[in-house]
């Protein structure tokens, strides 16, 4: 399957074709949950999956899918994407419609230790250094996994510092674990830290910490940024 997805992404950056989001989502806004298993997913990525399914069955761990935010699972919260136009294209321009060649992922939150893992697989139109993921695309999962456990936290927030020191590259097609949590929260402030590491354990690909800025609950994004 791996291999298939390489050859189906390079032929169609090949005859420059360009990826659209699934039709069926985008026109009659029904979500579609994109954080699910799928033929492209590899053992490592289903095994990892099932382990963290296992572990949601006494309530100690909860899954997120990709079609709503964060947010939405915190009792009382409102729906961050409300108020934004572009919400529901957000998760296909992350998964793509083609599976397995971008964003393959899903993620766990243990609302009890504030922490949020995501088990992520990136796919070949994530590449970077020949075989191995763009550092852009690792920033992109880290910001992702670290704002919706801040997000968990604090309610609806934005990044305001990510510091990331790359260890191992990350090879296309692998599966690693993104371990996020809340170090401190001091204010509007949320400080967290993360680890990017192969499901063995043996390789650390990444590490970063974060500071995000919980946003007025009471105002929309727009309203936030307009009135800076
Ligand atoms: C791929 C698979 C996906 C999976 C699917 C999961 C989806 C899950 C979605 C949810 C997760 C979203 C994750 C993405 C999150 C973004 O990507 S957000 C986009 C990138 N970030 C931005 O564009 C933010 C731009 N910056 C800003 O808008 C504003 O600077 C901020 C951050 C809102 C803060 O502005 P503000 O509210 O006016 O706050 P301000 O008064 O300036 O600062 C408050 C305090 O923070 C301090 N502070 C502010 N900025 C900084 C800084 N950079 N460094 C240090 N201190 C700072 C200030 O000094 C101040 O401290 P005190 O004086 O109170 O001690």
């Amino acid at each position: 399957m791996w291999r298939n997805c390489v050859r189906l992404a390079r032929r169609g950056l090949g005859r420059g074709a360009v990826l659209r989001p699934d039709p069926t989502v985008s026109r009659c806004g029904v979500s579609k949950d994109y954080a699910l298993p799928n033929s492209s997913w590899s053992q490592g990525m289903m095994d990892l999956y099932s382990r963290f399914l296992e572990m949601c069955k006494d309530g100690t761990w909860k899954r997120i899918p990709s079609y709503s935010n964060s947010v939405d699972h915190i009792p009382g919260k409102a729906f961050w994407g409300v108020h934004s136009k572009y919400q529901p294209q957000l998760w296909q321009t992350i998964n793509m419609d083609t599976e397995g060649v971008g964003f393959e992922y899903a993620m766990f939150l243990n609302p009890s230790e504030k922490r949020m893992v995501c088990l992520f697989q990136p796919g070949p139109y994530l590449e970077g250094p020949s075989g191995f993921a763009h550092g852009g695309s690792t920033a992109t999962i880290i910001d992702s996994t670290i704002g919706s456990c801040a997000t968990f936290v604090a309610g609806r927030v934005m990044t305001a510092n990510l510091s990331i020191n790359y260890r191992n590259p990350i090879p296309l097609g692998s599966v690693v674990l993104v371990d996020s949590k809340v170090d401190q929260v001091e204010g509007r402030k949320v400080f967290l830290s993360c680890h990017v590491r192969s499901i063995d354990g043996q390789t650390l690909h990444a590490e970063a910490t974060a500071l995000f800025i919980r946003l007025d609950s009471t105002k929309s994004l727009q309203q936030q940024m307009s009135c800076q």
